[in-house]
């Protein structure tokens, strides 16, 4: 009786810079919305009136005395008050009808979150209703997610592929050896094939659209002779200011992403280059793993593995592996001590 009243669930929360994922314990992933939170202006109160799907439909057209802000950039908070707030939201979604006790939250930050974005994502996880708030490194969260065997002394190797940033991990025995981030991941590919549209066929796209044209239509090495890709353009030739349509041809798009692509091929190598080379030849063994949104971009393992003569395996559902790994973490607390990062 009553169990709709039960005590608050302890939560795993993937903090993306274009999704937010929220996953408990026993229950799996409860909430995977976009990093948006609408927030209106009452005399000199501020209220939040959506976070997101609802408040990412109002991006661009709301009222001047609401704003729609996306609280992360480059995967740490760029707006702190926006990502409280929609933390808040979000764990009170969660906890829609559990009235007792606050949670214990394991949220992931990127791997090299300085101590001052780091304190920020506690804070904002402590003001939120939290009563413990753990921090994890997001390729630390993948590798576990992805099922590695980061506890037995051999080397495992991941690298995930976000919005904002691309993260780098090398582990061994329960420990971190290597980590780092780059800021260059989905959103800069996206910006990559703004500015080839621009520079090469005159267009103006927003990235938006780029974005849906990477997902649907991408791929990280030239498409097989004879496929076509037909970009909708919904913005505008820039010579004549009509809308266009333009026709891609097959290496195009790999063309396009080749910048964004290389600064991840040179983390990747900068990694490889810098653990001992006992690990070196186990990554080498069990190959390199991919997890985020950016690891679904078609062919992007075989680019990757072009490139570093290392072989690449994508993780079974690449977008959940963080918060996946992020819930582990938190329901096998004690064997991941060592894992954890402090705030
Ligand atoms: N099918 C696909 N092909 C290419 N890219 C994709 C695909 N699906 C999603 N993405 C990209 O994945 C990225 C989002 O991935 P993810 O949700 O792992 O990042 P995030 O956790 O929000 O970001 P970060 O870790 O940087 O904070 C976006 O750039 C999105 O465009």
């Amino acid at each position: 009786m009553f169990s709709w009243l039960g005590s608050s669930a302890d939560m795993a929360i993937d903090l993306g810079t274009a999704n937010t994922v929220v996953y408990v314990p026993g229950r799996g992933i409860v909430l995977d919305e976009p990093s948006v939170v609408a927030i209106e202006q009452r005399g000199d109160d501020q209220k939040v009136i959506a976070a997101g799907h609802e408040a990412k439909t109002m991006l661009g057209k709301t009222p001047t005395k609401i704003v729609t802000v996306q609280p992360l950039r480059d995967g740490v908070i760029a707006d702190f008050n926006a990502a409280e707030e929609m933390i808040k939201f979000f764990i009170r979604r969660v906890n829609r009808r559990r009235l007792f006790g606050s949670p214990r939250v394991m949220i992931c930050v990127p791997a090299s979150a300085t101590s001052v974005e780091r304190r920020a994502v506690h804070e904002a996880g402590l003001s939120a209703g939290a009563r413990r708030v753990y921090l994890i490194s997001e390729p630390v969260a993948g590798a576990i997610g992805a099922g590695l065997p980061i506890h037995e002394p051999r080397g495992s190797m991941v690298v995930d592929i976000g919005g904002g940033t691309t993260d780098i991990a090398v582990m061994s025995m329960g420990s971190v050896i290597y980590s780092k981030s780059i800021r260059t991941a989905g959103n800069a590919m996206d910006e990559a094939i703004v500015n080839y549209a621009r520079f090469k066929h005159h267009l103006m796209i927003g990235a938006p659209n780029a974005e849906v044209v990477k997902k649907e239509s991408g791929s990280a090495v030239a498409k097989a002779n004879g496929t076509h890709v037909t970009i909708k353009l919904k913005g505008r030739d820039l010579q004549r200011g009509f809308p266009a349509e333009i026709t891609l041809g097959p290496h195009e798009i790999a063309d396009a992403l080749t910048l964004p692509i290389q600064q991840i091929v040179g983390g990747i190598r900068q990694a490889l280059a810098d653990v001992p080379p006992e690990l070196t030849a186990d990554i080498a063994e069990s190959g390199i793993y991919l997890t985020g949104g950016g690891a679904l971009l078609e062919k992007l393992d075989v680019r990757l593995q072009q490139e570093t003569g290392v072989k690449f395996k994508i993780a079974e559902d690449p977008l959940r592996s963080v918060v996946r790994g992020t819930g582990m973490a938190l329901e096998r607390l004690d064997e991941m001590a060592d894992l954890l990062i402090k705030p």
